[in-house]
């Protein structure tokens, strides 16, 4: 079956879209005559075996059976990063052949299930012949992964200093320091807590305010440059100082110097410095916590469910929040990958609150949206799991069939910031989409988001798989945006949408610019051809010219006409052929757009704006 011959990829995406185009054309020409599916190449799709509730294999991220690679002398980390991060797209795999080889011997023994919680599709059989017919392709590869010994890096270059690309947050403090001749060593968190105090966050007990950052126009994080802009990052978490009593601020004080002087010091240049401290004092925490604590704020632990996890994180159900649970530090490989660092979740951390102010809580904001994942609470923990989260784990494991580790693996003194968030639903690629009004309102819910946050941060994503997109049913008819002052409400039909993931995107914080150097990651690149997620990642390189720290809100495009792709031929709902052109003409208009923000002048989308709640 197939038409890969000789261990030669054929693009047969490219035929695939000939063939739609030809299909195009041809109904163009015959008006009237009914349309037959799209896909000119039709194989058989695979059902898991032991898929004990007919879910289609491929409706989960997380299975790998069926997974055949184009480079089959290269098997490298990013299968099995992209496998969890959802990092799996439209490929048209032929090539049977390799698909036994390629699979990593720990995956054969686990059996390939959806990765998040099961749904019964309303109408599966249509679904099932949906994917025999229309999704003909297997997956060929997952593409690939940025690695993670690449950190964030930050949006200040000076020609005459040489800065490193993969720069953690300590090297580029220093770095600064050095470029701006500031006072000296920012030696502990003590002389952080020392530095003025800006309006509206506090501090100590859970973390993360509301009420601190705003807009890079109304910026709060009052960072000026080079050591200001480190230790600033850190004043924005200590906001509203003056709140503090001096009972805690002696707390963390304390438990600073035991910190710095046994457990973890650092050295560099002659100054101590330690990331880990930092991602503390981000947290409001004097000392890590334990991982029951942090649960038991929002559930009681027997009710702990784990609901997803990724190739660094176990996503755990605790009441109406979700906890993930990130292991950092650590010398363990965890799930085959190194672990993270603290000075990258301390980035990813001030990103994933500076989206936070995108909600509006502390008062009016020009641009506002509730579609990025809301972080309610960060908090760094450390111990081994605890007895309520192994059985949560252990219960999915048999449930889901697990591709990561056990995680009583970890050792006693394991470190790990846990993001508490916003439930968001279930990932785009396992959802089960009623029609095509929900489609619509899906997508106009992504662009005008991302038009919002390009309006605030200059944000773009650049990693908006369908792994990243969460989606639920609510009962509200409308959902609102402000971009620019504007207010706009967006038709739902139910369907509400969630962006998560925010490890690769880049935001201008009003003082910073944050954003990941992806050129330290050509595997990412190097996906195989004809994967519209690998195509993507190149298509943001071009646009990019590896310039990444610069603002290019073309990747937000980018991620949608990848989006238009995914509703076109990997989902299955209610439509008719005019609504599959309506969405190809999408795709072609919006080459024409270069950002997000332009996008939403689309008419695609023309309908579901309305100027009030419904
Ligand atoms: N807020 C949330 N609401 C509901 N489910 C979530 C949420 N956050 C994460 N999940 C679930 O957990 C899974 C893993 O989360 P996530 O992708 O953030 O982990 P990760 O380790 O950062 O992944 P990766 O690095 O592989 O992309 C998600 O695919 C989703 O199923």
């Amino acid at each position: 079956m197939g038409t890969r011959t000789g261990g030669s990829s054929i693009d047969l995406w490219s035929e695939l879209i000939a063939a739609e185009e030809e299909e195009e054309n041809r109904h163009q020409s015959q008006p009237q005559q009914q349309q037959e599916p799209q896909i000119a190449v039709v194989y058989g799709r695979k059902i898991a075996e032991n898929s004990h509730k007919n879910i289609p294999k491929r409706l989960s991220n997380s299975s790998n059976e069926n997974r055949v690679s184009l480079v089959p002398t290269k098997r490298v980390s990013w299968n099995r990063s992209l496998s969890t991060r959802g990092r799996t797209s439209i490929a048209v795999a032929a090539c049977v052949d390799y698909q036994h080889q390629q699979r990593k011997p720990k995956r054969k023994t686990k059996p390939a299930i959806p990765r998040a919680k099961p749904v019964q599709p309303p109408n599966y059989k249509k679904e099932q012949a949906y994917f025999q017919e229309v999704d003909s392709f297997e997956l060929l590869e997952e593409s690939p992964s940025p690695k993670k010994s690449g950190t964030w890096a930050m949006g200040i270059q000076r020609d005459d200093v040489a800065i490193p690309h993969v720069s953690t947050v300590l090297k580029k403090w220093l770095i600064s320091k050095k470029l701006h001749r500031s006072s000296g060593p920012l030696g502990s968190l003590s002389r952080i807590l020392e530095t003025p105090a800006l309006p509206g966050e506090f501090i100590c007990n859970d973390g993360i305010g509301y009420s601190g950052l705003k807009t890079p126009v109304e910026a709060s994080l009052q960072i000026h440059s080079g050591l200001q802009t480190a230790q600033n990052k850190l004043n924005s978490s200590f906001i509203k100082k003056d709140a503090v009593g001096d009972e805690c601020r002696e707390d963390i004080e304390v438990a600073v110097g035991k910190l710095s002087l046994t457990s973890r010091p650092d050295s560099l240049d002659g100054h101590q410095w330690d990331p880990f401290l930092a991602l503390l004092a981000v947290c409001g925490q004097p000392t890590p916590s334990m991982l029951l604590d942090v649960f038991s704020k929002y559930c009681d632990p027997e009710s702990i469910i784990k609901v997803g996890e990724g190739t660094y994180g176990e996503a755990f159900a605790a009441g109406k929040a979700v906890c993930k649970i990130v292991p950092i530090d650590g010398d363990l490989r965890v799930n085959g990958e190194v672990q993270k660092r603290s000075e990258e979740l301390l980035e990813e951390a001030i990103l994933s609150r500076t989206l936070n102010h995108l909600r509006g809580r502390d008062g009016h904001v020009s641009n506002s949206c509730t579609t990025f994942i809301e972080t309610i609470e960060l908090k760094v923990c450390q111990g081994p799991y605890d007895a309520a989260l192994i059985r949560a784990w252990e219960e999915w494991d048999t449930k889901h069939g697990s591709e990561n580790d056990h995680p009583k693996e970890f050792p006693q003194k394991q470190c790990y910031v846990v993001f508490v968030q916003e439930y968001g639903g279930q990932d785009l690629e396992s959802f089960v989409l009623l029609n095509f009004n929900e489609a619509r309102s899906l997508l106009a819910q992504v662009t005008v988001a991302l038009a919002v946050a390009e309006s605030a941060y200059e944000f773009e994503h650049r990693d908006l798989h369908w792994g990243n997109i969460l989606l639920s049913r609510k009962d509200s008819a409308t959902v609102q945006f402000s971009i620019e002052g504007r207010q706009i409400f967006i038709r739902t039909f139910g369907l509400w949408v969630s962006i998560i993931d925010f490890t690769l995107s880049r935001i201008n914080t009003g003082e910073d610019i944050l954003f990941l150097d992806l050129s330290l990651d050509p595997e990412l690149f190097e996906g195989p051809k004809g994967d519209k997620q690998s195509d993507t990642y190149r298509k943001m390189k071009e646009v990019t010219e590896e310039c990444w720290e610069g603002s290019f809100p073309k990747t937000n495009v980018l991620w949608l006409q990848y989006l238009v792709d995914i509703l076109l031929l990997k989902k299955s709902y209610d439509r008719t052929s005019k609504d599959e052109r309506e969405l190809r003409s999408l795709k072609k208009r919006l080459n024409g757009y270069n950002s997000a923000r332009a996008a939403t002048s689309d008419p695609f989308f023309g309908d579901l704006f309305v100027s009030h709640a419904m």
